[in-house]
């Protein structure tokens, strides 16, 4: 797929790990393609392909591959799990064990695992800066109703730990979150019910997105506010709305294991690149 002339069209594939899904757009060996009007217009569902994330592969920098994402409303996402997982399986074809990603986060590292694939998201970002807040406050403890918990796995999460995650509100709690002034990039939102010590049930309201069907950054991020809490072990399973993930809190970071799916590769008109 790595086609350098694209003056009559811009080849992507479609792709997705637990329903999370994403244009995938093969940039290898010529300049990157995506700004953030060509991001907005891919990735509207009525007048695009429609996505959850752009994912842009380019030429490795002291990696295998380079990974940019974006979000459908133009924005760019500095983490995605699974377009990393999806694109490490393509990248992986049938032969290939084990990759590393460059991403604006840092160096990543993805593996096959039987039929799944893996990859460490590095270790958790659990300083106020770094998430990043606002003001100086216990990530914790957020000053906010329902007491949540601050990540960041290079994107900043914030993570509710909820009774019953099917009665949450997803599109009046998430964007009210997503825009509060304690969140200067604003947030990803989590909504988690732990099940037991090793199993936990999440939801989520992307930043950037809205509701996706999973997330795997995160699912870090809750793995990690759980572990945190001391409510579950470091290595728990997850169930999504589009499926399971498992997450490891490991020495060498937030391993996460899951499914992905190539859907149909496709081809955009090239007055996408005027956009
Ligand atoms: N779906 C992605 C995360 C996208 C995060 C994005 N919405 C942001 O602005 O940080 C994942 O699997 O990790």
């Amino acid at each position: 797929m790595q086609i350098k002339d694209i003056s009559h069209g811009l080849p992507f594939m479609k792709m997705h790990g637990l329903g999370n899904d994403f244009v995938v757009i093969d940039s290898r060996g010529r300049e990157a393609v995506t700004t953030p009007a060509l991001a907005r217009t891919v990735g509207s569902r009525h007048f695009g392909v429609g996505f959850d994330q752009l994912a842009e592969i380019r030429d490795g920098e002291g990696s295998d591959i380079t990974l940019d994402f974006w979000n459908s409303d133009g924005t760019r996402a500095q983490a995605c799990g699974n377009a990393t997982r999806c694109v490490a399986a393509y990248v992986l074809g049938t032969d290939g064990e084990s990759i590393t990603i460059r991403t604006v986060r840092g160096l990543l590292q993805a593996r096959r695992d039987g039929d799944l694939i893996s990859v460490n998201m590095g270790q958790p970002q659990l300083d106020w800066r770094d998430v990043p807040l606002a003001r100086a406050v216990d990530v914790e403890h957020l000053p906010l109703e329902g007491d949540p918990v601050a990540v960041g796995m290079g994107n900043p999460h914030c993570v509710f730990f909820v009774d019953d995650a099917e009665a949450v509100a997803l599109t009046v709690t998430g964007p009210r979150i997503e825009h509060n002034p304690l969140f200067p990039e604003q947030v990803n939102v989590e909504f988690a019910e732990v099940r037991s010590r090793d199993e936990i049930r999440m939801r989520v309201w992307e930043r950037g997105t809205g509701v996706t069907l999973a997330c795997g950054s995160g699912a870090c991020a809750t793995a990690v506010a759980a572990v945190l809490r001391g409510l579950t072990d470091r290595r728990v399973r997850m169930e999504l709305d589009g499926g399971w993930l498992t997450l490891d809190w490991r020495d060498d970071g937030v391993w996460m294991t899951g499914p992905t799916a190539h859907v149909f590769d496709g081809l955009l008109p090239p007055t996408v690149l005027e956009a």
